[in-house]
């Protein structure tokens, strides 16, 4: 669905990604994993159109993804949950969610139903503003603001981060509901292995910008762990 060939980014001088290449597989969800600054926000900062590249290819279902600017990949049907959540603390939820209503390709000004189906809380704080809820309730929010696109692709850059474990717990099975229910395909940017090894069909590991293995999740050993992931 999304293919990545021979991505190369630079931050200035500073060499951030070597010669990417990666696959994401139709409706399955890869884990982008690997420590700290090893680029994984880079990554997707670098698919969203967010940061430019010096070189590669980029195609998503068959569209050259590099030479299209940040707002039309949105419109492609690529939601972005970017890490930190940011949302707007200033605006209510509903206002929250209604930002990424002009980018949808058919033009409905309406929120779509299945996102206060799938998150209750959305509706019951509709009137609220997005800085007084909950870690766990705002990043149901960044994700409800995503899926407002009715995105094909939806990439979660550490949707985890700094969330009460049984509200993490919730979110897998959402990532995991969106798939099975509605056909998404999933990139999950993610550091916790049991999240990871719970939610994701695949892996792509990174180390200092270069890619050291992809495969099944059920490839994901303990060499690997040991010599890219454990701190
Ligand atoms: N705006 C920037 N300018 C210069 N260097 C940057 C910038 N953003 C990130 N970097 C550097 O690029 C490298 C990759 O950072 P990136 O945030 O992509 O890593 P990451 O794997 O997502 O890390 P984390 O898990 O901590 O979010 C790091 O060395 C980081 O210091």
């Amino acid at each position: 669905m999304l293919q990545i060939e021979s991505l190369n980014q630079f931050y200035g001088e500073s060499h951030t990604l070597w010669d990417l290449d990666i696959g994401f597989a139709e409706g399955e969800c890869t884990c982008v994993m690997g420590r700290n600054g090893v680029g994984k926000t880079t990554l997707m900062g670098c698919i969203m159109g967010l940061l430019p590249i010096r070189s590669g290819r980029m195609t998503f279902q068959g569209e050259d993804l590099a030479r299209l600017p940040a707002e039309r990949r949105a419109g492609l049907g690529i939601g972005y949950v970017p890490q930190g959540r940011q949302i707007f603390p200033l605006l209510t939820v509903e206002e929250n969610l209604r930002i990424g209503l002009p980018a949808r390709r058919d033009r409905s000004r309406q929120i779509p139903r299945f996102i206060f189906e799938l998150f209750p809380v959305l509706e019951q704080m509709r009137g609220r503003r997005g800085g007084d809820l909950s870690g766990g309730q705002q990043q149901q929010l960044a994700i409800g603001r995503a899926l407002v696109l009715d995105p094909t692709l939806l990439i979660l850059d550490e949707p985890t981060e700094g969330i009460q474990p049984n509200i993490v717990h919730e979110i897998g099975d959402i990532i995991r509901r969106l798939m099975d229910d509605l056909g998404l395909t999933v990139i999950l940017v993610e550091q916790k292995l049991p999240f990871a090894r719970r939610v994701g069909d695949r892996f792509a590991l990174l180390d200092r910008g270069r890619l050291k293995a992809q495969g099944p999740m059920a490839d994901l050993g303990e060499d690997l762990v040991r010599e890219y992931l454990t701190v």
